[in-house]
């Protein structure tokens, strides 16, 4: 006999979801993609990959991510960054849902966040598409077979992308609604069918709760030395920074692309696959990327293909620049097979600066790094947001405001708590632009920015000569082998250095405008490292 796949006494009838034609629990990857090809979502691609397109939202939309303000979470929400949804109205939406998925069938994957087994969360994920259930089947962590038969989720995921919220009835900004109930222990997903709100949403929810546990969850990438878990690196970045592509490096250890949970003992993964950009993807650049894109079971989303040959164009971006690949982590062939790593022993912040301002690698102090940590200054890239079509600078705090329910404080705290104990090197990298500001000079070349890395990585960055850096008081080294000299002087690359001394001083400007929220909660050694 085999063992059941769902546990018998925590059946969607038993959370109170009632009513569904069928509820299909735990498939694995084939019946997914036999149910998703049945009901015509999408199409089997080259290899065996599946091709889904997302309709009108092909990025998240942050405006539309609520936290509903009951009595027991008002102290611990970050209320200025998070929109609070009343109890009542939650109610009245989860009702509604539950009466629009009636006679539908749905999809029901029990999964977890976090390769700690001790700091694990289990959720189940309720989905109108069966490909969405193959998407958070990559991307989050698949407990062992006999493990499901009594599966017990803590919290619970239901997403309809047919279902359209009524922001007079739900209290939300449109028909597109991505609401969090810390209490209830819910999530709900409406009006938008882009696969990354599912493992967002299960990623603002460990924000939420592990900081209480003395974890600090980062929106890092991560890698370590082969065969060295102890040498290991995390890569912060917003959205398009190149936590993805700079994590992918084939002299390491890959252990996740996206985020990551700093314990006593070292690094997590909270996920179990990678969610890739695949716009301009370049095979010999980044070949196992490339090759997860006709893999067995891959999720292409929103990419153009071949209708005949089903041959994907990976240039075009008419249906969005933000083009993705999920798959999971043991596509990539130097992935860790446990998806940890000991402590940090370099902390990289990836930014991409569109102004072509901050130098491609600078050296952090502790203090610059906190500095750095609670500004979060990048530019958002086109596309992974709703509505964002060029790069737009931004301050996102913690390197991912849009999924941090609490104030960066109490982040900032453990981080700064956990650099002061390990003792991490880190460093700022620009991955952005080079020769000018965006739309005069262009994209820092990614072996250049791999060279730096490689040097920061392997210690050799330590020894190179460092210039102060006039504009942001951190050092920069002067020259580094692979790389062209002038590269690591942003000044000397600009055509008018004028341009760019007035260009920087604009930026300092920036920094410190913002910088002053914060101010009253940083001690004064980081007081002393902010710019401007
Ligand atoms: N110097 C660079 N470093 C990293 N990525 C770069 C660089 N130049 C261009 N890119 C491109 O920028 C994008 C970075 O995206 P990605 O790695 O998915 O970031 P994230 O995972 O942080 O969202 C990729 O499309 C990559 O090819
Ligand atoms: C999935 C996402 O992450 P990233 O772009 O950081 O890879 C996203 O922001 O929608
Ligand atoms: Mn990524």
């Amino acid at each position: 006999m085999t063992t059941p796949r769902v546990n018998p006494n925590k059946r969607l009838e038993d959370q109170g979801i009632t009513g569904v034609s069928q509820a299909h629990y735990n498939l694995l990857e084939p019946a997914l993609i036999e149910a998703a090809l049945k009901r015509g979502e999408g199409r089997l691609g080259l290899g065996g990959a599946f091709l889904a397109s997302t309709g009108t939202h092909t990025g998240r939309s942050p405006k539309d991510k609520f936290v509903v303000r009951s009595a027991d979470v008002e102290d611990k929400i970050w209320w200025d960054n998070n929109a609070p949804m009343s109890p009542d109205a939650f109610d009245c939406l989860y009702a509604d849902m539950l009466e629009h998925v009636k006679g539908q069938e749905v999809f029901v994957q029990d999964l977890y966040g976090g390769a700690d087994a001790e700091h694990r969360l289990d959720v189940r994920v309720v989905t109108e598409l069966a490909w969405h259930g193959l998407f958070i089947r990559h991307l989050l962590r698949r407990p062992e077979a006999e493990e499901l038969a009594t599966f017990d989720p803590e919290f619970t995921i239901i997403n309809c992308p047919s279902f359209k919220a009524d922001p007079a009835r739900h209290g939300c900004r449109s028909e597109t609604v991505i609401a969090l109930n810390l209490s209830r222990k819910l999530i709900l997903i409406a009006n938008t069918a882009y696969a990354g709100e599912n493992k967002k949403s299960v990623f603002t929810l460990l924000n939420y709760l592990l900081p209480e546990k003395g974890i600090m969850p980062m929106h890092c990438s991560a890698n370590h030395g082969l065969d060295d878990a102890n040498d290991t690196a995390v890569f912060f970045g917003l959205s398009g920074t190149g936590k993805t592509t700079l994590s992918a490096d084939p002299a390491r250890t890959l252990i996740g692309d996206d985020e990551h949970g700093w314990s006593e003992t070292g690094i997590f993964n909270f996920e179990g696959g990678c969610y890739a950009k695949t716009i301009n993807l370049d095979p010999e650049a980044e070949p196992e990327i490339y090759a997860t894109t006709s893999r067995f079971g891959s999720v292409v989303e929103n990419m153009v293909y071949d209708p005949d040959t089903l041959e994907l164009d990976f240039t075009d971006d008419s249906l969005t620049a933000n083009t993705r690949v999920a798959y999971p982590l043991d596509a990539i062939s130097n992935a860790s097979a446990t998806s940890l790593g000991g402590v940090p022993k370099n902390i990289i912040m990836l930014t991409c600066d569109a102004f072509g301002v901050l130098p491609p690698i600078a050296r952090l102090t502790p203090a610059q790094a906190m500095y750095h940590f609670l500004s979060g200054f990048t530019s958002k890239v086109a596309g992974t947001e709703q509505g964002v079509t060029e790069p737009q600078p931004t301050f996102s705090t913690c390197f991912g405001a849009p999924f941090m329910p609490r104030r960066p404080e109490v982040y900032g705290k453990l981080l700064q708590e956990k650099i002061a104990k390990f003792g991490a090197e880190c460093w700022l990298v620009n991955t952005g632009w080079t020769g000018g500001a965006y739309g005069t000079g262009s994209r820092m070349p990614i072996k250049a920015t791999r060279a730096l890395l490689s040097a920061a990585l392997d210690g050799s960055l330590k020894n190179a000569e460092f210039r102060r850096d006039p504009n942001f008081g951190f050092d920069v080294p002067v020259a580094v082998p692979g790389v062209a000299d002038v590269l690591l002087d942003p000044r000397r690359t600009w055509a008018d250095p004028a341009a760019y001394d007035h260009q920087a001083a604009k930026l300092v400007a920036m920094f410190a405008e913002n910088f002053a929220q914060y101010v009253p909660f940083i001690d004064d050694e980081i007081k002393r490292a902010a710019i401007g």
